[in-house]
Parts: C-alpha cells; structure tokens; sequence
C-alpha cells in the first residue's frame, strides 16, 4: 500500500526501531519502517524519523544517509540516538565515540519554551541507551534538554531539524508519548492510520486480487489466524479455513475452535489427525526431534488436505517482514516456518499465489482490526500457544496419558486465572508436566506420581519474560483442586524462572 505523507523511520538497526513506528500508530498517524536499502521507497513523506542504531558514526563503515535527499523533503526530521549523531555530523558538528555505555534512566531538563518538551514534567524519566556523545555542536545548533548533570540530551539545528539521545519509544521514558506526539505537530498534512479505512483499503485489495478464486488459510485457533480468516469471509471471497487436530490441544480447544468459528459465522474444515501424531512420537524424547517430527508432519497433513490451491492466505504480520528485510536481505515476508511447507509456499509467491493482508500491521493493530470486524474479546485476547502445542510442556515422551494429565491440570489453572480475574493480566500461562515420580501420601499409602508446574508471564515481545507474582489465594485453590482431581499427580510447582534464561515453554 502507497502512502502519501506517512512518518518514515529509517531504520539504522536500533532493537527499539519497531517500537518508534508503533508509538507513531499508537498517536494516530501512518508509520513505515524502511532499511537503508530501501530508501528509495521513501516518496513524499510528512515527516523523518532516523533510528538508533548499534554501530558508531566514527566508525569508517557508519551507516549514513544522503542529507541532500533528506533536507530535500523539507519535512520535519528526528533524530534518535545514533540518528542525532548523525545529523549534528551532517550539520557540521562532531561525534565523540566511546566504549563505556550509558544505559538505564536519566532525568530530562529541558529548556524554557522548546517546543519538542512542550507539556513535559520537568526531570521526567528518559531512557538513555548509548556509548557515544556528541562532542563539538554544529554552528547554529541550540540544546533544547540537558540531562541532570548539564550534559544536552536534546538538539535543536533549525525548526526541521531536531535531535534526542535518549529513546521516546520505550515505555521507560516516562513522557516519550508526548514528546513524540510534540514532534509530529511539527508536521503538515500526516497521514492518519485508522484502522477502519486500512480494514476497507485491504478489503478491497484481497477482492481485486482473488477475483473467483479460492483461497485457503491454515487456522489454529489464534489471533492472527482468526483474523485473517474473517477478514476474507468479509471480503466475500471464496475462503477455505483448515484447521489440523494434531492431538496436542488443550482441553477441549478443537471444539472451542469451531465453535469460535461458528459464532462468527465461518465455516472451518477440521482434520482430525491426532491418532497420526501422537504414533509418529511414540517413544521419542528428544525436544529437538519431538519438534521436527509435529512440524513435518503437519505440513504433510496439511498439504495433503489443501491439494492444488489456487492461493493461499497468510497471517504474516508487520515484525515478521521487517525482520526478514533487515537480516536476510531478502524482501520477501518470512514464511512461519513451523507450519508452512517452506519450498511449496515460496513456489506459490512467485506465481503471485499468496496473500499476506496482515503484512502491514502489529499484533494489536490485528487484535483492533478483529474488534472493528466483530470478532469477540474472549477470541482477540486468548494467550499465544505454540504451534507443537502440548508436546512442548511434556518433557521426554508424549502420550495420551500425559497429554490427558496436562489438560486437566491446565484447564484448572486457567480457569482459575478467569475466575480471580488475572488471565488478561498475564501474557501467558499453562500447566505443564513434570516426568518425575515423588513420593507421595494417598490414604495410608504411599504414592509415586509426576508433578505438575504451573507457569504464568508476563512480556511485551516474548523476548524476554518475568514470572507473575499471582495471589496465593489463586494459587491454592488450584493446587488444591490439581491434587484432588487429577490422577496421577500428587505434587504442584509454580515455576519461578525469569527468561532469559529459562525460557517461557520447557521444550
Ligand atoms: N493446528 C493448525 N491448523 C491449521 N493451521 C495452523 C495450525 N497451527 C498453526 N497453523 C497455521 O500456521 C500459522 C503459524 O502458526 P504459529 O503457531 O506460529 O502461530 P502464530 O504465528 O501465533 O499465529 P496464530 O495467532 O494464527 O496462531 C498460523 O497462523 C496458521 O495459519
């Protein structure tokens, strides 16, 4: 999708460059991220924003950028971090690299009347994440925000051309939202990003591109999915949503799942291969080899279901894009490995069969577009679960024995999180199994039974994780409840791992 007089962020590869772009949206205003190959995308922009990045511009191979091209545009531009570097150095001035890194938070000062700090508290938290500074300032450059200590934080070159050294984007920089918000006033004529037009523009576009055809998408049960699933029942298309029972589901979900569809008034096309799955990992321990053989054979069950399709549909997302752009040189959107059969989608994009209609959107720019269509909260804001599902939070070998004891378990522990009002509050949480047999009491006897862990996180990205500190009141009812009703386990464990370094799932 074209757009005109959207913010362009040039990526110089901060790991906060995609969170710039989603406070952008978040304020209302279309953002597209752009690597440095890409510029030339770049067409009438209403505004700049330059990334930070991990390189240093003393370097010889520094990142740069044609400031010609850039002050041609006559757009307000920003500069972050790496990015204010860069436009004190084009200005004139100098950079001073350094080894010592600057990292945590810092009270900003601005200065009287800077119309970038308009409306900020004085001493606000910012979030400083850098090694060098700015050495000598450009002539005619103002400091527009010292930090406590005097040191500027913030430059100023003319009324086009500003710089921060801190980060607005993360969450840590208290009042970042209006700084940047104070930055895109600068700015004529922005490009709104309103999810019902956007919801209208891709409508459109899937219709134009499918014509008669049929399209068919892989369901499982999740956001991205879901959502694209209804998005082309509402274009009107000729949909076919599949959705594969691979045997390591939560209790009850296949029913869930089709039920969930009905309610939207989707037809699903369910495969039932569980038997298929749980005989392929029939003695296998190995989580390496567990995962190769769920995704080999998904791809098997699935391919075989959709025969010759004429295209298929997509749940890629705006992250998955922008991350196989910036690390693997290639344009092309990542496929979703786990599940797609690699060699038969890539042959299908080259013959123009596949549609990505989320391509463009963050994951709760997805979850706004399946309200705006209907979709109910219960299904936007179901927990993620991984795509070899149950297998994972069943160390050493799966069987139905084991997979029936999660279910329980974790059927209890989530609906007590419903119950006490936590499962909104926690990004993710299930109960998984521990293989280990311990002693135990059970009348006047002795029992040996596994264990169960319960886990509950919470996280922005998945990349990093923290345990929830949950009431203990939720906590022994469902100890309570697992140790009375399920067979087979006689002891519950909450597990206290942050990630890293452990990570969210055991396998
Ligand atoms: N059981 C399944 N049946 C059919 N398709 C599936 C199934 N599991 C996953 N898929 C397909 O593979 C894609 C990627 O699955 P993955 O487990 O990585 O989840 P995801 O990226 O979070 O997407 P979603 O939110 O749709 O689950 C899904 O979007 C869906 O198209």
């Amino acid at each position: 999708m074209h757009v005109k007089h959207l913010v362009a962020v040039i990526d110089f590869g901060s790991q906060y460059t995609q969170l710039i772009v989603r406070r952008v949206r978040e304020l209302g205003f279309m953002a597209k991220l752009y690597a440095l190959e890409d510029l030339d995308q770049i067409h009438e922009p209403g505004a700049v924003i330059l990334s930070g990045g991990p390189k240093s511009t003393t370097d010889a191979d520094a990142p740069d950028i044609d400031f010609a091209w850039l002050q041609s545009f006559g757009v307000p531009v920003l500069g972050v971090c790496y990015g204010m570097q860069l436009l004190n150095i084009k200005h004139g001035g100098t950079v001073k690299g350094s080894n010592k890194r600057e990292y945590g938070p810092a009270a900003l000062v601005p200065e009287a009347g800077a119309v970038l700090y308009k409306d900020v508290t004085p001493s606000s938290q910012v979030w400083m994440s850098h090694s060098d500074t700015v050495d000598h300032l450009a002539e005619g450059c103002s400091v527009i925000a010292r930090n406590a200590e005097g040191v500027p934080v913030s430059l100023q070159w003319s009324d086009r051309m500003y710089g921060i050294q801190f980060h607005p984007e993360v969450t840590h920089s208290h009042e970042g939202r209006t700084i940047l918000r104070n930055f895109l006033a600068l700015a004529d004529n922005l490009q709104r990003f309103d999810i019902g037009d956007f919801k209208n523009e891709i409508v459109q576009e899937i219709r134009d591109r499918v014509g008669d055809k049929q399209v068919v998408c892989g369901v499982s049960g999740g956001v991205d999915s879901t959502v694209l699933a209804v998005l082309l029942h509402e274009a009107g298309v000729n949909v076919r949503p599949i959705f594969v029972d691979n045997g390591l589901l939560r209790k009850n979900e296949a029913e869930e799942v089709q039920a969930n569809f009905a309610r939207m008034g989707v037809e699903i096309e369910t495969i039932d291969a569980s038997e298929r799955f749980l005989n392929a990992l029939a003695g296998e321990g190995d989580p390496e080899k567990k995962r190769r053989i769920i995704g080999g054979l998904f791809l098997d069950v699935f391919w075989d279901a959709v025969g010759n399709a004429e295209m298929l549909a997509q749940g890629t997302l705006y992250p998955d894009v922008i991350e196989s752009a910036s690390n693997a040189k290639s344009k092309a959107s990542v496929i979703k490995t786990h599940h797609n059969r690699v060699e038969r989608v890539l042959e299908l994009q080259a013959q123009g069969k596949v549609l990505e209609p989320l391509a463009e959107l963050f994951k709760d720019e997805v979850r706004e577009l399946g309200a705006a269509m209907g979709i109910p909260h219960d299904i936007l804001w179901r927990h993620p679960f991984p795509g070899p599902g149950l297998a994972v939070r069943c160390p050493g070998e799966v069987t139905k024995e084991r997979l029936d004891i999660i279910r329980e378990c974790d059927a209890i522990f989530i609906g007590n999180l419903k119950k006490f009002g936590w499962y909104e509050k926690v990004w993710q949480a299930y109960a998984g199994l521990i293989p280990v047999k311990t002693v135990g009491v059970k009348g006047d006897e002795r029992s040996y039974e596994w264990a169960t862990n319960l886990r509950a996180i919470v996280s922005e990205d998945a990349m990093t994780a923290d345990w929830v500190e949950l009431p203990p009141a939720l906590l022994r009812e469902t100890s309570n409840r697992i140790l009375n009703e399920v067979k087979g386990i006689n002891r519950v464990l909450y597990d206290i791992s942050t990630k890293p370094p452990a990570s969210i799932e055991w396998e």
